[in-house]
Protein backbone atom coordinates (compact mmCIF):
# COMPACT_ATOMS: atom_id res chain seq x y z
CA UNK A 1 0.00 0.00 0.00
CA UNK A 2 1.17 3.28 -0.79
CA UNK A 3 0.81 6.02 1.79
CA UNK A 4 1.69 9.57 0.66
CA UNK A 5 0.06 12.09 1.75
CA UNK A 6 -0.57 13.14 5.50
CA UNK A 7 -4.53 12.90 4.91
CA UNK A 8 -4.42 9.04 3.70
CA UNK A 9 -6.12 7.16 5.82
CA UNK A 10 -6.81 3.12 7.02
CA UNK A 11 -9.84 1.69 6.46
CA UNK A 12 -11.05 -0.19 9.91
CA UNK A 13 -12.79 -2.84 9.89
CA UNK A 14 -16.19 -1.64 10.22
CA UNK A 15 -15.57 0.86 7.11
CA UNK A 16 -14.60 4.03 9.51
CA UNK A 17 -11.26 5.63 8.10
CA UNK A 18 -8.60 6.44 10.58
CA UNK A 19 -5.22 8.24 9.75
CA UNK A 20 -2.29 6.96 9.58
CA UNK A 21 -0.52 9.53 11.68
CA UNK A 22 -1.71 10.89 14.83
CA UNK A 23 -0.26 12.99 17.38
CA UNK A 24 0.46 11.37 20.80
CA UNK A 25 -0.57 13.47 24.11
CA UNK A 26 0.72 11.41 27.30
CA UNK A 27 2.18 13.40 30.01
CA UNK A 28 1.69 16.86 27.67
CA UNK A 29 -0.34 19.48 29.84
CA UNK A 30 -1.32 23.00 30.43
CA UNK A 31 -0.43 25.71 27.34
CA UNK A 32 2.09 23.62 25.77
CA UNK A 33 -0.52 21.00 25.06
CA UNK A 34 -2.88 23.13 23.72
CA UNK A 35 -0.79 24.82 21.64
CA UNK A 36 0.96 21.37 20.63
CA UNK A 37 -2.43 19.89 19.48
CA UNK A 38 -3.46 23.85 17.63
CA UNK A 39 -0.17 23.77 15.40
CA UNK A 40 -0.21 19.73 15.23
CA UNK A 41 -4.11 20.25 13.37
CA UNK A 42 -2.96 23.73 11.81
CA UNK A 43 -0.34 21.15 9.82
CA UNK A 44 -2.57 18.62 8.95
CA UNK A 45 -2.78 16.32 12.06
CA UNK A 46 -6.08 14.81 12.12
CA UNK A 47 -5.61 12.03 14.54
CA UNK A 48 -5.54 12.98 18.51
CA UNK A 49 -4.53 10.32 20.74
CA UNK A 50 -5.83 10.67 24.71
CA UNK A 51 -6.69 8.45 27.63
CA UNK A 52 -8.63 9.63 30.93
CA UNK A 53 -5.26 8.49 32.51
CA UNK A 54 -3.63 11.43 30.27
CA UNK A 55 -5.76 13.85 32.60
CA UNK A 56 -5.49 16.26 29.79
CA UNK A 57 -8.99 15.86 27.96
CA UNK A 58 -10.11 18.97 29.02
CA UNK A 59 -7.16 20.81 27.22
CA UNK A 60 -7.32 19.25 24.08
CA UNK A 61 -10.94 19.63 24.01
CA UNK A 62 -9.95 22.99 24.57
CA UNK A 63 -7.56 23.43 21.49
CA UNK A 64 -9.69 21.48 19.16
CA UNK A 65 -12.59 23.75 19.68
CA UNK A 66 -10.04 26.82 18.96
CA UNK A 67 -8.74 25.64 16.41
CA UNK A 68 -12.04 25.59 14.37
CA UNK A 69 -11.60 22.66 12.48
CA UNK A 70 -15.15 20.70 12.19
CA UNK A 71 -15.39 17.95 14.77
CA UNK A 72 -16.20 15.39 11.83
CA UNK A 73 -12.45 15.76 10.55
CA UNK A 74 -10.98 14.77 13.37
CA UNK A 75 -10.51 11.34 14.55
CA UNK A 76 -10.43 11.63 18.59
CA UNK A 77 -9.18 8.57 20.44
CA UNK A 78 -9.67 7.81 24.20
CA UNK A 79 -9.10 5.01 26.59
CA UNK A 80 -10.54 3.60 29.61
CA UNK A 81 -8.29 3.11 32.51
CA UNK A 82 -7.65 -0.12 34.55
CA UNK A 83 -9.35 1.02 37.69
CA UNK A 84 -12.20 1.82 36.00
CA UNK A 85 -12.92 -1.54 33.97
CA UNK A 86 -15.92 -3.38 34.49
CA UNK A 87 -19.39 -2.98 32.67
CA UNK A 88 -21.06 -0.02 34.18
CA UNK A 89 -17.68 1.59 35.33
CA UNK A 90 -16.72 1.62 31.75
CA UNK A 91 -20.24 3.26 30.44
CA UNK A 92 -19.31 5.65 33.52
CA UNK A 93 -15.98 6.25 32.23
CA UNK A 94 -17.15 7.01 28.80
CA UNK A 95 -19.46 9.80 29.47
CA UNK A 96 -16.67 11.32 31.34
CA UNK A 97 -14.40 11.51 28.85
CA UNK A 98 -16.89 13.14 26.45
CA UNK A 99 -17.78 15.73 29.05
CA UNK A 100 -14.33 16.94 29.69
CA UNK A 101 -13.50 16.93 25.80
CA UNK A 102 -16.77 18.49 25.45
CA UNK A 103 -17.99 16.36 22.29
CA UNK A 104 -20.70 14.33 21.71
CA UNK A 105 -19.03 11.58 20.18
CA UNK A 106 -15.73 9.72 19.99
CA UNK A 107 -13.78 8.46 17.06
CA UNK A 108 -12.30 5.41 18.96
CA UNK A 109 -12.34 4.31 22.31
CA UNK A 110 -10.14 1.44 23.35
CA UNK A 111 -9.75 -0.53 26.54
CA UNK A 112 -6.02 0.71 28.00
CA UNK A 113 -4.73 -2.80 28.89
CA UNK A 114 -6.09 -5.86 29.66
CA UNK A 115 -6.74 -5.93 33.41
CA UNK A 116 -7.42 -9.74 33.89
CA UNK A 117 -10.67 -11.25 34.97
CA UNK A 118 -12.12 -7.20 34.03
CA UNK A 119 -11.45 -7.19 30.27
CA UNK A 120 -14.29 -9.31 28.58
CA UNK A 121 -16.81 -7.29 31.05
CA UNK A 122 -15.11 -4.18 29.53
CA UNK A 123 -15.46 -5.27 26.56
CA UNK A 124 -18.94 -5.97 26.51
CA UNK A 125 -19.54 -2.17 27.95
CA UNK A 126 -17.57 -0.80 24.26
CA UNK A 127 -19.70 -2.92 21.83
CA UNK A 128 -23.04 -1.34 23.56
CA UNK A 129 -21.47 1.91 23.57
CA UNK A 130 -20.32 1.26 19.92
CA UNK A 131 -24.37 -0.09 19.04
CA UNK A 132 -25.35 2.84 20.00
CA UNK A 133 -23.68 4.81 18.20
CA UNK A 134 -21.82 6.91 20.73
CA UNK A 135 -18.18 5.92 19.41
CA UNK A 136 -17.69 5.26 15.72
CA UNK A 137 -14.87 2.18 16.24
CA UNK A 138 -13.54 0.62 19.46
CA UNK A 139 -10.70 -0.98 20.21
CA UNK A 140 -7.85 -2.28 22.89
CA UNK A 141 -4.91 -1.61 24.33
CA UNK A 142 -1.60 -3.56 24.82
CA UNK A 143 -3.87 -6.74 23.95
CA UNK A 144 -1.38 -10.17 23.19
CA UNK A 145 -2.53 -12.58 20.97
CA UNK A 146 -4.42 -14.52 24.07
CA UNK A 147 -6.36 -11.54 24.90
CA UNK A 148 -7.47 -10.79 21.59
CA UNK A 149 -8.55 -14.58 21.33
CA UNK A 150 -10.26 -14.47 24.53
CA UNK A 151 -12.20 -11.44 23.68
CA UNK A 152 -12.89 -12.99 20.08
CA UNK A 153 -14.32 -16.68 21.86
CA UNK A 154 -16.53 -15.24 25.02
CA UNK A 155 -17.78 -11.42 22.62
CA UNK A 156 -19.60 -10.50 19.75
CA UNK A 157 -17.45 -7.48 18.12
CA UNK A 158 -14.14 -8.30 17.20
CA UNK A 159 -11.84 -5.20 18.08
CA UNK A 160 -10.81 -2.90 15.24
CA UNK A 161 -7.45 -1.49 16.46
CA UNK A 162 -4.88 -2.84 18.92
CA UNK A 163 -2.73 0.12 19.96
CA UNK A 164 0.65 -1.46 21.28
CA UNK A 165 4.26 -0.46 21.82
CA UNK A 166 6.48 -1.04 19.01
CA UNK A 167 9.26 0.29 17.82
CA UNK A 168 12.91 -1.08 16.54
CA UNK A 169 13.85 -2.98 19.97
CA UNK A 170 10.04 -4.35 19.91
CA UNK A 171 8.59 -5.55 17.09
CA UNK A 172 6.06 -8.43 17.87
CA UNK A 173 5.94 -9.89 14.39
CA UNK A 174 3.01 -12.68 15.34
CA UNK A 175 1.10 -10.33 16.85
CA UNK A 176 1.13 -8.01 14.07
CA UNK A 177 0.25 -11.42 11.47
CA UNK A 178 -2.39 -11.94 14.46
CA UNK A 179 -3.93 -8.84 13.80
CA UNK A 180 -3.44 -8.33 10.01
CA UNK A 181 -5.45 -11.76 9.41
CA UNK A 182 -8.08 -10.96 11.56
CA UNK A 183 -8.25 -7.60 10.54
CA UNK A 184 -7.16 -5.69 13.22
CA UNK A 185 -5.44 -2.30 12.78
CA UNK A 186 -2.36 -2.06 14.58
CA UNK A 187 -1.28 1.14 16.00
CA UNK A 188 2.37 2.03 17.10
CA UNK A 189 2.38 4.07 20.95
CA UNK A 190 6.06 5.09 21.93
CA UNK A 191 7.26 4.72 17.85
CA UNK A 192 10.41 6.75 18.93
CA UNK A 193 11.21 5.05 22.17
CA UNK A 194 10.55 8.17 24.11
CA UNK A 195 13.43 9.58 22.02
CA UNK A 196 15.71 6.91 21.99
CA UNK A 197 16.07 6.23 18.58
CA UNK A 198 18.20 9.09 18.30
CA UNK A 199 20.50 6.93 20.01
CA UNK A 200 20.54 3.59 17.66
CA UNK A 201 23.65 3.57 15.39
CA UNK A 202 22.03 1.30 12.31
CA UNK A 203 19.12 4.03 12.33
CA UNK A 204 21.54 7.18 12.40
CA UNK A 205 23.07 5.59 9.22
CA UNK A 206 19.55 5.04 7.37
CA UNK A 207 18.52 8.28 7.70
CA UNK A 208 22.28 9.82 6.89
CA UNK A 209 21.15 8.11 3.40
CA UNK A 210 18.25 9.61 3.04
CA UNK A 211 18.48 13.11 4.12
CA UNK A 212 15.80 12.35 7.05
CA UNK A 213 15.90 12.49 11.06
CA UNK A 214 16.14 9.04 13.19
CA UNK A 215 12.63 9.92 14.05
CA UNK A 216 11.68 10.28 10.96
CA UNK A 217 13.15 6.83 9.45
CA UNK A 218 11.27 5.16 11.84
CA UNK A 219 7.96 6.66 11.51
CA UNK A 220 7.83 5.82 7.91
CA UNK A 221 9.04 2.21 9.05
CA UNK A 222 5.65 2.26 10.77
CA UNK A 223 3.51 3.30 7.92
CA UNK A 224 5.68 0.53 5.51
CA UNK A 225 4.44 -1.50 7.82
CA UNK A 226 1.00 -0.48 7.70
CA UNK A 227 1.29 0.47 11.63
CA UNK A 228 -1.13 3.63 12.55
CA UNK A 229 1.93 5.91 14.62
CA UNK A 230 1.19 8.69 17.03
CA UNK A 231 4.46 10.09 17.41
CA UNK A 232 3.96 13.17 20.67
CA UNK A 233 5.73 15.94 20.68
CA UNK A 234 5.10 19.69 22.14
CA UNK A 235 8.04 21.37 20.02
CA UNK A 236 6.51 22.97 16.82
CA UNK A 237 9.73 22.07 14.74
CA UNK A 238 9.55 18.32 16.08
CA UNK A 239 5.43 17.58 15.28
CA UNK A 240 6.11 19.29 11.93
CA UNK A 241 9.23 16.91 11.36
CA UNK A 242 7.45 14.13 12.73
CA UNK A 243 5.00 14.90 10.05
CA UNK A 244 7.34 14.91 7.38
CA UNK A 245 7.48 11.49 6.31
CA UNK A 246 5.01 11.11 2.94
CA UNK A 247 7.97 11.97 0.63
CA UNK A 248 10.20 9.03 0.71
CA UNK A 249 9.75 5.75 0.75
CA UNK A 250 12.54 2.78 2.67
CA UNK A 251 13.85 0.48 0.56
CA UNK A 252 13.01 -3.77 1.28
CA UNK A 253 16.70 -4.18 2.52
CA UNK A 254 16.41 -1.06 4.94
CA UNK A 255 13.16 -2.11 6.14
CA UNK A 256 14.90 -5.42 6.91
CA UNK A 257 17.71 -3.51 8.73
CA UNK A 258 15.48 -1.89 10.88
CA UNK A 259 13.70 -4.96 11.33
CA UNK A 260 16.61 -6.59 12.84
CA UNK A 261 17.04 -4.44 15.24
CA UNK A 262 13.92 -6.48 17.48
CA UNK A 263 15.34 -7.30 20.86
CA UNK A 264 11.79 -8.18 21.84
CA UNK A 265 12.72 -5.66 24.87
CA UNK A 266 10.06 -3.10 26.40
CA UNK A 267 10.56 -0.04 27.74
CA UNK A 268 6.50 0.15 28.97
CA UNK A 269 4.80 -2.38 30.98
CA UNK A 270 4.13 -6.07 30.06
CA UNK A 271 0.66 -6.54 29.33
CA UNK A 272 0.49 -9.80 31.12
CA UNK A 273 1.19 -8.11 34.95
CA UNK A 274 -2.25 -6.62 34.80
N1 LIG B 1 -1.75 2.73 25.03
C1 LIG B 1 -0.72 2.88 25.83
O1 LIG B 1 -0.54 2.15 26.82
C2 LIG B 1 0.25 3.95 25.57
C3 LIG B 1 -0.06 4.95 24.66
N2 LIG B 1 0.83 5.96 24.40
C4 LIG B 1 0.44 6.98 23.40
O2 LIG B 1 1.46 7.02 22.41
C5 LIG B 1 1.99 8.34 22.32
C6 LIG B 1 3.45 8.32 21.91
O3 LIG B 1 4.23 7.59 22.83
P1 LIG B 1 5.21 8.28 23.91
O4 LIG B 1 5.36 7.31 25.01
O5 LIG B 1 4.74 9.63 24.21
O6 LIG B 1 6.62 8.30 23.20
P2 LIG B 1 7.24 8.73 21.80
O7 LIG B 1 7.97 7.55 21.31
O8 LIG B 1 6.24 9.39 20.94
O9 LIG B 1 8.34 9.78 22.25
C7 LIG B 1 8.03 10.99 22.84
C8 LIG B 1 9.33 11.61 23.35
O10 LIG B 1 10.24 11.79 22.26
C9 LIG B 1 10.52 13.19 22.09
N3 LIG B 1 10.46 13.45 20.65
C10 LIG B 1 9.38 13.73 19.88
N4 LIG B 1 9.70 13.90 18.61
C11 LIG B 1 11.04 13.74 18.54
C12 LIG B 1 11.97 13.80 17.48
N5 LIG B 1 11.57 14.06 16.23
N6 LIG B 1 13.27 13.58 17.76
C13 LIG B 1 13.67 13.31 19.01
N7 LIG B 1 12.84 13.23 20.07
C14 LIG B 1 11.53 13.44 19.84
C15 LIG B 1 9.44 13.92 22.86
O11 LIG B 1 9.94 15.13 23.42
P3 LIG B 1 9.23 16.57 23.24
O12 LIG B 1 7.77 16.44 23.55
O13 LIG B 1 9.98 17.38 24.25
O14 LIG B 1 9.50 16.99 21.83
C16 LIG B 1 9.12 12.94 23.98
O15 LIG B 1 10.05 13.06 25.02
C17 LIG B 1 1.75 8.89 23.73
O16 LIG B 1 1.94 10.27 23.82
C18 LIG B 1 0.36 8.39 23.98
O17 LIG B 1 -0.59 9.19 23.29
C19 LIG B 1 2.05 5.97 25.01
C20 LIG B 1 2.40 5.02 25.93
C21 LIG B 1 1.52 3.94 26.29
O1 LIG C 1 -0.64 5.25 28.00
C1 LIG C 1 0.27 5.17 28.82
C2 LIG C 1 1.33 6.18 28.86
O2 LIG C 1 2.55 5.69 29.36
C3 LIG C 1 2.43 5.03 30.60
C4 LIG C 1 3.81 4.78 31.18
O3 LIG C 1 4.63 4.11 30.27
C5 LIG C 1 1.65 3.77 30.35
O4 LIG C 1 1.48 3.04 31.53
C6 LIG C 1 0.29 4.09 29.82
O5 LIG C 1 -0.30 2.95 29.31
Amino acid sequence: MKISSINDTTELSNKIRMPWLGYGTYKASGKELIEGVQFALSIGYRLIDTAEMYDNEEEIGKAIKKSGIPRNEIFITSKVWNTNQGYENTLKSFNNSLKRLNIDYLDLYLIHWPVSGKYIETWKALEKLYRDGKVRAIGVSNFLIHHLQNIMDKCEIVPMVNQIEFHPHLVQKDLLNFCKINKIQVEAWSPLMRGRINDIPEIVNIAKKYNKTPAQIVLRWDLQHEVVTIPKSVHKERIKENANIFDFELSEIDMKIIDGLDQNKRYGADPDDF
